[in-house]
Formats: C-alpha cells, structure tokens, sequence
C-alpha cells in the first residue's frame, strides 16, 4: 500500500514538474515571440533605437538571415515559375492546336474500344506525326491503358502524356562544356531553318556564363550567311573568322580552330552550308569539315555536331534528319520555330527515330528564346 502511495506521490510530483517545465518553456517561447516580432517590426520600420540594443544583436541577425533566406526562396520560386509560365506561352500553339485536340478527343468519348484507336491513328496522322511514329504511339498506349486497367476514355490523355515522355532522350541532352579545353559546336542544317540565329542565341548564352566565344562562318555559300554571323558576332561581342563567299570551308574551319587555339577560347561555334539538292556534296563536305577538326584536336576527342530542325516543317524536318544521320556524326538536335506551330509532335518522332537527345529548342526570334531542352518541362508544358 505505501509502495502505492509512495508511488501515486511521486507520479504527482513528475506530472507537477513536467507542467512547470511545459509552462516555462511555453512563456520563454512566448517571450521569444514577442522579442522577434520586435526585432521584425524594428527592422521594417528601421526603428534605430532597437536595433541599437546590444542584447538583441543577435536577435536581430538571426531574424535578418530568415528575411534573407525567405526572399531567396521566393526569388527562386517567382524564378521557376517564371520560365515555365513563359515555356507554357511560347508552346501556346502546340498546347491548344495537336494537344488540345488530343484532350477534347479523349473528354468526348465514352467508350474505349477499336473504334477509338483507330480515331487517334488518323488524328495523330493528320498531325505530321508520321505513319510510323503513330502506329508506335498508338500500339504503346492500347498496351498500357490495358495494364493500368482504365476504363474511361478521359483518362487516357494522361496515359498518352507518359507514353510520349518515354520516347524523348533524356541521356546526354546537355552541352556540358569542358573547363581545360576548347569546345568545338558544328552546327549543320538546311537554308531557312534557323541556325544563324540559333549561333546567335547560342554566343548570348555562353558569353553570359563568362565563356569566350569565336564563330567560325564555314557557310560560304551564301554571302548573306557570312553577313548575318557578322551581325551576331558584333551585336554579342566575339570574334569572327571569314573567308569571302565562294571560299573553301574547310580553310574557314581550319583558321577558326587555330585562331580559338591562338586565343585560348573556350567555345568554338561553326556555321556550315546545309545543301540537301546533292547528298554526296553534303557528305564530302562535311566529312572535309569533321577530318580538319579531328586533326587539331586529336582522333578520338568529342566535340558536337547539332543539326538543326525547323519545328514547323514536319515529316520534312524528319526526312532532313535521316539524312544528315547518314552522312555525319550527329550528337544532338536544336529544333527550332517551336513556338510557331499547332504540331508540336516532331520532338517525339526524331528522338524516337534516331535516338539522339534534342539538346536546344527555339521558341522564339528573341536571344532569349533559345531553351535548353528539358523533357519533363517541354512534357507539362504542352499537355495541360
Ligand atoms: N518564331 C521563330 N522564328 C525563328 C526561330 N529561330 C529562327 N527563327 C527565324 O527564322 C528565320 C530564318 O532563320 P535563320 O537563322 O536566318 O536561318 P538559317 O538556317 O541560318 O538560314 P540561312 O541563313 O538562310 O541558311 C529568321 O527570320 C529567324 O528570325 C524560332 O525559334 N522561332
């Protein structure tokens, strides 16, 4: 009985501590409280008297740091939120033309079955998807809407939005640029698609990451070509080197090389002429072109061959891929023009395809319009 008693007492006495303690921590807290709320209001209001007050000091450069550190966390978010809202805006054309299409086809349906496959085959082909990448498309979809057991139709545009993101490479779809050496970009393509103003977008970028950029103007078929880079290259400050129209370009290559050696460049840019009438003259010059380069910097080093792909062209950006995969090595692709069409389906067919990264997309005439390419964003931004 007294070992209860003993033992019901001295319970009381630890409930009574706990108590005192909880309460005391609770009015310390409650002091800390108002101390800091001092300390905020002081520092809002710049009330100097208080800031003033030795025993708040450290106080007050606790609160000042979280003040700090809330603003970087909100930079960072507006940050975010920015490049996606405007990503979103610049795909507005894809998002509401071939996937807007896309959800309203799969919201006005009530029934999954043959019929709807074979709906979505022709959609997807009216699209510019092309014939192959469609019938992959469709036959990975019906295989997943099976696995996943769904049953309604309007849950499939979300299985849709997967299968796509699987086909997209995710390996090697940066240009990582190497700090001890020269970085050499060839960058090959058609007329008209882009690629002078994608140099040009691509010196903004690199010279505002502190890189020291020279273009070489291997394009020397065009007069014009060489006048543009021109533009580009005193607009953004770097050097140029050019032969006159006509000229071999594989001297133009060799000379820009040596010069980003002489000059101890990071970033060498080279614009070349994409002629497609005669495959043999693209494939010679471009092999010309790859055996100077191999020879200044060695046999086996990596440097990038980006073809560039005009976004709104369709089962011709294709074509144009194809062949420049046959002739030379490519690394990866810039598609460019992406903000000016409905069909925004070409990404997902010429990674599918050739099973090279996309490593830029252009989305817009502006320096600032040139995106590296990121899979999941480039995904959520033209589904909704
Ligand atoms: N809307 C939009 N226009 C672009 C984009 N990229 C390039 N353009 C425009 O496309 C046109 C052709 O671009 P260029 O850079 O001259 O193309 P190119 O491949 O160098 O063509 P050539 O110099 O003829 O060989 C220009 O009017 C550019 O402003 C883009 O991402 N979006």
């Amino acid at each position: 009985m007294f070992k209860k008693f003993f033992k019901g007492s001295k319970k009381k006495n630890m409930v009574e501590k706990k108590e005192e303690v909880n309460k005391k921590e609770e009015s310390e807290k409650f002091q800390s409280n108002i101390e800091n709320k001092k300390v905020e209001n002081a520092i809002k209001e710049e009330k100097v008297d208080i800031l003033k007050d030795e025993s708040l000091k450290e106080k007050i450069e606790e609160v000042k740091k979280e003040e700090v550190k809330k603003e970087e966390l909100e930079e960072k978010k507006t940050e975010k939120k920015g490049f996606f809202t405007s990503l979103k805006e610049k795909l507005t054309k894809s998002r509401e033309g071939l996937f807007g299409k896309l959800k309203n086809f799969f919201s006005g349906r009530s029934v999954i079955d043959d019929e709807m496959y074979e709906d979505l085959e022709e959609l997807l082909i009216q699209s510019d998807i092309g014939f192959d990448m469609t019938l992959k498309i469709v036959e990975n979809l019906e295989k997943e809407v099976k696995t996943r057991g769904i049953k309604e139709a309007e849950k499939v545009y979300d299985v849709l939005k997967d299968v796509l993101e699987r086909f997209l490479i995710r390996e090697n779809n940066k240009i990582e640029l190497k700090e001890d050496r020269l970085n050499i970009i060839l960058v090959v393509g058609v007329n008209g698609v882009g690629k002078t103003t994608t140099i040009g977008k691509m010196i903004s970028k690199f010279k505002s990451e502190g890189k020291k950029v020279i273009i070489g103007a291997a394009d020397t078929f065009r007069a014009a070509a060489i006048e543009q880079l021109e533009e580009w290259a005193i607009r953004s400050e770097v050097d140029i080197v050019k032969h006159s129209q006509g000229a071999d370009p594989g001297a133009v290559v060799f000379d820009t090389l040596k010069a980003a050696k002489s000059r101890n460049m990071d970033v060498a840019i080279i614009d070349t002429a994409g002629r497609l009438h005669n495959k043999k003259n693209l494939m010679d010059e471009l092999s010309k072109i790859n055996k100077i380069i191999k020879k200044e910097i060695g046999e086996n080093e990596p440097y990038e061959t980006l073809l560039v792909i005009d976004g709104t062209t369709g089962q011709n950006g294709l074509t144009q891929a194809r062949v420049f995969n046959e002739v030379t090595k490519l690394t990866g692709f810039v598609i460019t023009k992406l903000d000016g069409t409905a069909k925004g389906g070409i990404i997902f067919a010429i990674s599918e395809e050739l099973k090279k990264p996309v490593k830029f997309i252009g989305v817009g005439e502006g320096i600032e319009d040139l995106r590296e390419f990121d899979a999941d964003e480039f995904i959520n931004a033209i589904f909704e």
